[in-house]
């Protein structure tokens, strides 16, 4: 089978804090048009290898290159710039500003005085592109089911829906690779199953999905592709499939006494 070009490459990435290796020689590639989760258990590296790829924290050695554009070392606003956004773990959004509002922000990373107008609550004319910022920006609310409330406070809005409109907000910038980190962290099975569908149209939708995740059941589903992380190393790569079956995998999620994560213990085993 040949493979299209990956739309990432991350090549034997590293990365310690003091001495503690907390990513060690991982390389994975992503290609496009899948959904690629990374797995493992807590401390694995997961979060680690987020914040390098998208220019949270530098790398101590490896690279990381999109369509074959290197973007090590550079910061998240360029890279969002280049097609690569990400969520994170813990959501932030403008609490203040209404939903709308926070779904223009992530489209106005390519203009930036119409950023400052808003951030500054400065009149600004509602030129040609504002209006189509605004429509796009419905068009996505609509798409992660929030148009109904495009004019709450995000503050306002309950945990699932702040991480949808997190989600579009990412989605404004107009992505080729969109990171989601722990996208259905604290939901409850209803919204977990909404998330899942969301996340499939956004990779129907031509969007290239890296998501790290807990939730076994969800990235048994959801994955094309699945690379697990265990101490900071790579131990397997493959689909669902193949990585349910990898002895190695049963090992890192079984193999450890303390762990303390019961559900995901056994929902690596379904
Ligand atoms: N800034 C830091 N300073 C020191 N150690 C860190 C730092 N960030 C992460 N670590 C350590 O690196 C290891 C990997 O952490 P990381 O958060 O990447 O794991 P993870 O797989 O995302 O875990 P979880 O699933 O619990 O979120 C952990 O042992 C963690 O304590």
């Amino acid at each position: 089978m040949t493979h299209a070009p990956a739309l990432l490459e991350v090549q034997d990435l590293s990365r310690s804090f003091g001495g503690y290796q907390a990513v060690s020689e991982v390389s994975l590639q992503v290609q496009p048009g899948t959904i690629h989760a990374v797995i493992g258990p807590n401390g694995a590296g997961k979060t680690t290898l987020f914040n390098i790829v998208s220019g949270v924290l530098p790398p101590s050695a490896g690279r990381v290159r999109l369509q074959g554009r290197e973007l090590t070392g550079l910061r998240p606003d360029r890279i969002a710039r280049l097609g690569l956004v990400r969520t994170f773990q813990g959501v932030r959004l403008f609490g203040a500003m209404s939903v709308l509002e926070n779904v223009q922000t992530g489209r106005f990373i390519r203009t930036r005085s119409d950023l400052a107008a808003m951030f500054l609550r400065l009149p600004f004319r509602e030129s040609r592109q504002e209006g189509a910022t605004r429509r796009r920006a419905m068009e996505l609310l609509d798409m992660v089911g929030l148009a109904g409330q495009h004019a709450a406070r995000a503050s306002d809005l309950a945990l699932a829906d702040q991480r949808r409109l997190e989600i579009a907000r990412a989605l404004a910038t107009e992505p080729r690779l969109l990171l989601l980190d722990e996208p259905v962290a604290g939901m409850n099975p209803v919204e977990v199953n909404e998330a899942a569908q969301l996340i499939g149209r956004i990779r129907d939708s031509g969007i290239t999905v890296l998501l790290t995740e807990h939730h076994m059941s969800l990235v048994m589903a959801i994955s094309d592709r699945i690379t697990v992380l265990n101490h900071g190393r790579r131990i397997a790569e493959g689909s669902p499939r193949e990585v349910r079956e990898d002895p190695l995998v049963l090992e890192a999620y079984l193999g450890r006494e303390d762990d303390e994560d019961e559900s995901s213990r056994e929902e690596v085993l379904q």
